[in-house]
């Protein structure tokens, strides 16, 4: 089904990723070259002005399937080509089903009979036809441009689940995954209120990670890689533990709110008796076709957020990013290690400095992201300039002089956060931030090295509060019919 969705719009850049052995879900960036994270998020929409989005597949469907009315209908939908079942041909079935009057009650269901006997079909958009691959060398969701809505969720094995279960979750999990991602619901179909019935899989992802704790429990620990050793405590934290760590976790990202929880919830559900839920933080990027053309994402400070993030066509990308095919643990060959640190922005705070402030604190300029020491975003900061009293451009402390790869012996990540906001604290201030997802292929030469200079006090980290901290080792992607972690799990 989504072959022919994606063929019959053609499937140029944007999240219909290359799919190629770089790995899945490789969303490359009109006009700005493929560079993953929160700037690309715009690619898809991008695309789609040049890929005749009007060309819908199974335009003529309606009428001609069982209308699977109700709920449950996406487990009993029209059988696409593939020999599963889209929701994009329900949309069709369920026009038809409107016609032959199935009660859809209130005013939006008689302007939904109106729109159903007088429109054709319409065809989804570009945004909810695109679809990233499951399989490939790295898993969905590292180099796949960030999506507008995420979902960050941990859980822990129950006590009495060991190795056994958990691999026959992992395999329903990644089963799930791959289907959602492909658009067509997940396993267990029966039991799902089809939240996202009528969208496309909206570049849904979902990417699995391994806490250290799990390999005790399912007595493994001679497969814990060094790289999962904890965290050190740095001396700002104000960690909550409860929202901290975990056995297993699940990164969700799309760019529809509902498939986004219609994926969680769909994972939620498969885990029961053998996994229960830890923590769980909810995250969101500008949307695609916001701006006028593909531009770097916006933080919650409202800074320019991810320019200088490594870029696949650089020559060390790879390697800093990923386990190499010959690295050990060799059940993590073309995984990464994530660094999640949920940091609520002082907001309040923040507000009261004026732009000139603002941007020293970075060394950027807040309107188009540029390096103060001059040029357009994309320039490369010069790190010596002087100005005419003799102090650099770039502060001492400013926050891209700390943390830059020059000032930390080459260390580096990949940045692919999202912003929270989780409603107000009893001060009245916004908890609001960024869930901060750093990826790499070892922490203690990404992360860890980073933050140790950030503990000691660059000018943003005033604005700033650690709240939670996790790492998880996220194994490289699945080959087909394989599911994630079974390297791990029955290696
Ligand atoms: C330990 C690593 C980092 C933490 C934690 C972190 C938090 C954090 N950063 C911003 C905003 C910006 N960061 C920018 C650049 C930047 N940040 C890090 C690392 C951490 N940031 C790196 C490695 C870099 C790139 C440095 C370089 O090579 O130039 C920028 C500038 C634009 C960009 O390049 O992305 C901004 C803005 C916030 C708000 C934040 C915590 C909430
Ligand atoms: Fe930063």
């Amino acid at each position: 089904m989504s072959t022919q969705r994606n063929d019959k719009r053609g499937s140029g850049p944007g999240r219909t990723g290359t799919g190629s052995g770089a790995g899945s879900g490789t969303g490359s960036r009109p006009g700005a070259g493929a560079v993953p994270g929160p700037s690309t998020g715009e690619a898809t929409e991008a695309t789609a002005k040049g890929t005749g989005a009007g060309t819908g597949p199974g335009a003529g469907t309606a009428g001609t399937g069982t209308a699977g009315a109700g709920g449950s209908g996406a487990s009993s939908g029209a059988a696409d080509p593939a020999g599963g079942f889209s929701r994009r041909r329900l949309l069709g079935t369920a026009s038809a089903a409107g016609v032959a009057g199935l009660a859809l009650g209130g005013a939006g269901g008689a302007y939904a009979h109106a729109a159903a006997q007088d429109a054709p079909p319409a065809p989804l958009t570009s945004l909810g036809s695109a679809e990233v691959p499951f399989h490939g060398a790295h898993q969905a969701g590292i180099l796949t441009p960030a999506q507008a809505h995420g979902h960050l969720v941990a859980f822990d094995l129950v006590p009495d689940a060991g190795r056994r279960q958990a691999a026959a979750l992992l395999r329903r999990w990644s089963e799930t995954a791959h289907r959602m991602m492909r658009g067509k619901p997940p396993v267990g179909g029966e039991h799902d209120t089809g939240i996202a019935l009528d969208a496309g899989p909206a570049g849904l992802t979902v990417t699995f990670g391994f806490g250290r704790t799990f390999f005790a429990r399912t007595g493994l620990k001679d497969r814990l890689p060094a790289q999962l050793a904890p965290l050190p405590d740095f001396s700002a934290d104000a960690l909550d533990k409860k929202r901290s760590d975990g056995d297993l976790w699940i990164q969700i990202g799309a760019d529809d709110a509902l498939v986004a929880f219609h994926a969680l919830r769909a994972l939620q559900r498969e885990a029961a008796g053998t996994a229960r839920p830890r923590w769980q933080m909810t995250g969101f990027n500008r949307s695609p076709g916001a701006t006028d053309r593909p531009r770097t994402t916006r933080n919650l400070m409202g800074q320019i957020d991810g320019t200088n993030n490594p870029r696949p066509d650089e020559k060390d990308f790879a390697e800093r990013v990923f386990v190499p095919a010959s690295g050990q643990p060799s059940w993590m060959a073309g995984g990464s290690y994530v660094v999640l640190r949920r940091i609520r922005m002082l907001l309040d705070e923040w507000d009261k400095h004026s732009v000139g402030d603002q941007e020293k604190t970075i060394g950027r300029r807040k309107s188009d992201g540029s390096p103060l020491s001059g040029g357009g975003e994309h320039t490369e900061p010069d790190l010596d300039k002087r100005g005419k009293d003799g102090s650099p451009l770039i502060a001492a402390d400013a926050h891209i002089r700390v943390t830059s790869p020059d000032s930390n012996g080459g260390a580096a990540m990949l940045r692919r956060p999202f912003s929270y906001h989780d409603g107000f604290r009893d001060d009245g201030a916004p908890d609001a931030g960024l869930l901060f997802l750093a990826w790499q292929a070892d922490p203690l030469r990404g992360f860890v090295p980073v933050q140790r200079k950030l503990d000691r006090g660059d000018a943003l980290s005033r604005f700033l509060r650690h709240e939670a901290s996790a790492l998880f080792a996220v194994p490289g992607g699945p080959r087909e019919g394989e599911y994630v972690g079974q390297g791990l799990l029955e290696g």
